[in-house]
């Protein structure tokens, strides 16, 4: 509750002074029932917020105000939900208002400042500027559909209540408002009007049709023999600024401060989806190989066997020092430990690669996971100067060394998976010299969870790269699934890091080294943290099945693409990206477990 700022009583049959008294606003017609307050009736007004921008400018809360509207503004911008334009003739611009809001924690700490612009959309006119309102209501055939399925299935029907926001169609007039106070643009400062984009409404369609979908898909999944599991929904949205607004935390407000909950929320419960393949007791079942790259012997028939059998492997003596793996940590650990407000400076762009934010795989999911991460593509210093806007070489420097050690072991360790194959150098002509690879840097954060049984870290997945070479810090978390063994636990070694085999060298290998499924689960207790270096082929180089591996008998599974190409396609199809650049049905022997049907969606 905020503190108690003003308390009048109301007299009777009188308007309030607070009553809107605007020319002309827009009424319902409807009889209201009269309501008769007792004289000794009291209404308290309990929020201290700023009504009006110059309160809000002159309060002592000030500078906070002024970092929530430019936030809304520069929201406002990117998002191109209003421009700054000049009026067109004959068009009366509606008024605007800020509405200033304190978000609170639970134990009444202010958690942050928001200010949203809003349009005075009640001076449109009837038959002018709108012809039909209209009301939510449940079509008959769905509730037909309903009642049938429950009778069919001898289910109860419940009836609830929901209240939601209700949109009827796209905007297709132009509205145009007031340029609201503060909202200052440089070069634009004539310009008196803002016109309106569709976008809001686009995204807010969006936003209710996805609740629709997954509604629906729970609905089905209580059923008990709709067949399982129930195909994820796929929802057609032809606005890149609405999809765009839906996958930027600065609006949706998806990532949440994990570090300050203290019960999982309802959002983050993935429950049963979590039991689907317990993981194994690590006490009783071997792990993956643990390899010491020291052994020249037997180092490339032990890699090669790891990844045909597991795709994933452990190497200890792989020359990266304890001293920079210890470095990388702590310039994790800082990034994380940022202020949620801070790391938001840094969030990923709706189309961007690099940036602080939720899993990408997130949208795949109707349930949260309780991680965040920042990835780094390219130079870090522009999100690194958001971060740290004084002290952000220490940083970059780690990250440069970081990446530049993990390149030459990437190429090393490259050579002696494809060398397994019998694959030289020669073969893989991209491969060598000094731009043989591409990479990127991702860095995990999954705090310590409330009910860590039934939240995920991240969900299943394999990576989209040759291959993923991953520090863990000393906090267990990753599992990787193998057929007939279910989710087994990649244990933390201390200086041993762990290589995945990723799509592209499934793709290459022409299906002999399969992708690794795997996923990270979260722990009561401990925050835990990884470093995954994904490491790819040049841009624009086409990967396919090489040729020494293709024959008569054993033709090219998968069709060439680039690494942008696949990461596109995985963007759409998610765990079936290989199955949809696959000209053929796998050979028996080693088909693809998670290609088929193995990672559920949503
Ligand atoms: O945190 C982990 O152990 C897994 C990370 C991972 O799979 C990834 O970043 O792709
Ligand atoms: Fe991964």
């Amino acid at each position: 509750m905020n503190s108690l700022v003003g308390r009048f009583k109301r007299p009777q049959d009188e308007p309030s002074e607070n009553v809107y008294n605007e020319e002309n606003p827009r009424r319902s017609t409807r009889q209201r029932t009269s309501t008769s307050f007792r004289s000794d009736f009291v209404t308290f007004l309990l929020e201290n917020k700023p009504q009006t921008f110059k309160e809000a400018m002159a309060s002592l809360d000030s500078s906070f105000w002024k970092e929530a509207v430019n936030s809304e503004i520069d929201s406002i911008l990117s998002n191109h939900t209003w421009e700054l334009v000049d009026i067109s003739l004959g068009n009366k611009p509606l008024g605007s208002k800020w509405i200033f809001k304190r978000k609170m924690k639970t134990d009444d700490i202010i958690d942050k400042y928001k200010a949203r612009l809003v349009v005075k959309g009640f001076k449109q006119k009837e038959g002018l500027n709108y012809f039909e309102t209209y009301s939510l209501v449940t079509r008959i055939t769905s509730i037909r559909i309903l009642i049938i399925l429950a009778t069919i299935y001898d289910l109860q029907i419940h009836q609830m209540d929901v209240k939601t926001a209700f949109l009827n169609r796209e905007l297709e007039e132009e509205i145009y408002m007031e340029r609201p106070e503060g909202f200052v643009v440089p070069e634009k400062e004539n310009k008196t009007c803002i016109a309106r984009s569709t976008m809001e409404f686009e995204f807010i369609a969006l936003d209710k049709a996805d609740e629709e979908a997954e509604w629906l898909r729970n609905f089905l999944k209580d059923i008990p023999y709709w067949p399982k599991p129930v195909a994820p929904v796929c929802l057609h949205c032809d606005s890149q600024a609405a999809i765009g607004r839906a996958g930027s935390m600065m609006y949706n407000e998806k990532q949440l401060d994990l570090y300050s909950i203290k019960e999982l929320p309802e959002s983050h419960a993935w429950g049963s989806s979590l039991d689907d393949h317990p993981p194994c007791d690590s006490r009783n079942v071997e792990s993956i190989p643990v390899i010491d790259l020291n052994d020249e012997k037997f180092v490339m028939d032990k890699i090669g066997h790891a990844c045909k059998t597991w795709g994933a492997f452990q190497i200890r003596n792989h020359n990266i020092s304890q001293r920079l793996l210890n470095d990388m940590e702590s310039a994790a650990k800082k990034l994380f430990s940022l202020p949620m407000q801070q790391k938001l400076k840094a969030a990923r762009s709706p189309d961007g690669i690099g940036g602080y934010g939720v899993a990408r795989i997130s949208s795949f999911f109707s349930k949260l996971m309780w991680s965040e991460g920042f990835t780094i593509f390219g130079s870090p210093v522009e999100h690194a100067s958001q971060l740290w806007p004084h002290d952000y070489n220490e940083f970059c420097d780690v990250i440069a060394e970081y990446e530049n050690e993990m390149e030459k072991l990437a190429g090393r360790l490259m050579c002696l998976m494809l060398g397994s194959l019998g694959i030289t150098k020669d073969d893989v002509k991209w491969a060598v010299g000094p731009t043989g690879g591409c990479s990127a840097l991702q860095l995990n954060s999954y705090p310590a969870c409330p009910d860590p049984d039934r939240a995920m870290g991240l969900a299943a997945h394999t990576d989209s790269t040759i291959l993923t070479i991953l520090h863990q810090n000393n906090t267990s978390g990753l599992q990787v699934f193998k057929e007939g063994n279910g989710w087994v636990l990649v244990p933390p070694i201390r200086g041993a890091l762990v290589v995945n085999v990723g799509d592209l060298l499934h793709i290459l290998s022409n299906g002999l080294y399969p992708s690794v499924l795997h996923r990270a689960v979260v722990n009561r207790t401990r925050h835990r943290l990884s470093v995954a270096y994904l490491y790819g082929p040049p841009s624009g180089v086409k990967v396919s099945p090489l040729s020494k591996l293709v024959d008569q008998t054993n033709p090219p599974m998968y069709r060439p693409v680039t690494w942008s190409e696949y990461l596109g396609t995985k963007a759409k199809h998610f765990d079936k990206a290989l199955s949809s650049v696959r000209l053929c049905v796998p050979r028996i022997g080693f088909a693809n477990s998670k290609d088929q049907s193995g990672v559920q969606v949503g």
